[in-house]
């Protein structure tokens, strides 16, 4: 007779099979192909630091889309430009979802404007992109601000006297120079102003949280960590915001809009005291949204741009002399967006793909059962582009580790956009904050080198040029010299 513990190792062998079998055997008919995995985590233990790479590795052999089980997330990969074009543009209605995890949700609470989906998402999209362009709201024009904030970032680096310091575009010091843009669009106030401690507070909460997502050893094992931080960010936004928006109330006037919170009210003319309340929560998740979606990123991309001319000193001599040529020749000092200086666009064209600010773009999930590129992919499977592979396929980029600018000029030096350099992905659900993205980028660079030369710290002349594997790119901390021209 079998004892009982015989009996119990069975029973659990059997449950182990029954599982290991019910796992082996495919829920669906000619999904995109991929690695097995193992029961319960899929690929996940297999995972290198930098997902894309793996992604990348695992597509040379199964093909441009594959599938990856992350956890339980049943995950597609799109790992060509072809295979993205044909996902987010020619069937972008069956692909505009945004992927929900358990991560997603606890930062969102379903609201905001990055982790919404359907007509919440349309909606608000809509309102975004016209706040965004400026549409309506009296005062500074985007790139007046981004101009004032970047003649700011110039008095904090003339204050370092040309000693080696650490450039963190959007907290540089009494600075926070990327906050403030997108702050003053949003709020209509300044973090480093007297009265404004609690709004400065919050951005350095904002930021932490960002980089402690950026700090777990692989961006995909963020989803099932919680943020030690959110309980203290949750009651300084609440105080923060309702004290906002009763000012805003107050001083209410619908034919001068002032930021967004004044389009917000413009719109809610008509709606409940309760409807009121809930709109009001959803606008705090759209503002924290912004912010988040609007400062690690461009200013990481800023610093790149630094770091690779900083190792690059010939590029950086062109860049100088061209925009000494263009704007200290040409529009007395004068630098605008649409200023004509296709070598510097073009460097900061070659920093976008070399260092793609968001190497695997948001996660999306197709809202229906679709056919891509002759796969099945079931509704509300995890949707990956892979924009790094897209930027370093040796296929059409000629030696992609290498920082080449000519790259994207044609013979008579003018810039080439190629559509294969998307860091702000395409499609309807695009980055949303792509024009403020480019033009803040864009300025406070040539900002910079207009009036300095960066160098490297002599004790360390080499800047990290090592990706880093968080849901942002951002480079390593690394203290750099600027040298007034
Ligand atoms: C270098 C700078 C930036 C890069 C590389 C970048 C990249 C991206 C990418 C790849 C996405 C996902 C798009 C998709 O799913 O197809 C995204 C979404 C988004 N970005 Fe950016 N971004 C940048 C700066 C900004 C800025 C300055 C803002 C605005 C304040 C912003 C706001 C957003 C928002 C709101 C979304 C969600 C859009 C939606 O779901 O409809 N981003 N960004």
């Amino acid at each position: 007779m079998l004892d009982y513990l015989t009996f119990t190792n069975l029973a659990l062998f059997a449950i182990a099979l029954l599982l290991f079998y019910i796992w082996l055997t495919p829920k669906y008919k000619n999904l995109p192909p991929g690695p097995m995995g193992v029961p319960f985590l899929g690929c996940l233990p297999f995972m290198e630091t930098l997902a894309e790479r793996t992604f990348t590795k695992w597509s040379k052999k199964y093909g441009p889309i594959i599938t990856v089980q992350l956890g339980d997330h049943r995950t597609v990969i799109l790992n060509s430009y072809e295979a993205i074009e044909e996902a987010f543009i020619k069937k972008g209605e069956k692909f505009n979802g945004r992927f929900k995890t358990y991560f997603t949700e606890f930062a969102s609470e379903g609201l905001g404007m990055v982790f919404i989906d359907g007509e919440k998402w349309k909606e608000h999209r809509k309102f975004g992109t016209r706040a965004l362009a400026g549409a309506g709201m009296y005062g500074k024009t985007i790139e007046q601000r981004v101009l004032e904030e970047a003649e700011n970032i110039c008095h904090v680096i003339r204050s370092k006297n040309e000693e080696p310091f650490i450039l963190e575009v959007y907290m540089l010091e009494s600075s926070c120079a990327l906050a403030n843009v997108i702050n003053g669009i949003t709020i209509r106030e300044r973090c480093d102003e007297e009265g404004n401690e609690n709004l400065l507070k919050l951005c350095h909460v904002k930021i932490e949280n960002i980089k402690a997502i950026n700090n777990f050893p692989n961006r995909f094992r963020y989803n099932y960590f919680a943020h030690h931080t959110r309980m203290s960010q949750v009651i300084i936004i609440a105080a923060l915001f309702d004290n906002l928006i009763e000012q805003h109330q107050q001083q209410h006037d619908r034919l001068h809009p002032r930021d967004l919170i004044d389009l917000y009210l413009n719109q809610m003319k008509d709606f409940s005291v309760s409807q009121l309340y809930f709109k009001i929560t959803i606008y705090k998740k759209t503002t924290k949204d912004l912010f988040a979606a609007g400062t690690e990123t461009s200013s990481s991309t800023i610093r790149w741009a630094l770091f690779y001319l900083i190792v690059n000193p010939d590029i950086q001599d062109k860049v100088h002399k061209e925009i000494d040529d263009v704007i200290e020749t040409g529009h007395n000092g004068v630098v605008r967006y649409d200023t004509k200086l296709p070598y510097t666009k073009a460097v900061l064209q070659e920093t976008y793909r070399i260092r793609t600010a968001t190497p695997l773009g948001v996660p999306r999930r197709n809202t229906e059962d679709v056919t891509l590129m002759g796969y099945f992919i079931p509704k509300n499977t995890q949707i990956i582009p892979n924009l790094w592979w897209v930027h370093n396929d040796p296929e059409y980029w000629n030696e992609p580790d290498v920082f080449k600018p000519e790259r994207h000029l044609d013979e008579e030096g003018n810039l080439i956009m190629s559509n294969r350099v998307i860091p702000f992905s395409i499609g309807a659900r695009h980055c949303l904050g792509e024009n403020l993205a480019r033009t803040e980028i864009f300025l406070f660079l040539v900002s910079i080198l207009q009036k300095f030369t960066v160098l490297p710290n002599p004790e360390d002349p080499n800047p990290p040029l090592e990706c880093s594997p968080g849901i942002v790119n951002s480079p390593h901390k690394y203290p750099l010299i600027m040298k007034e021209r």
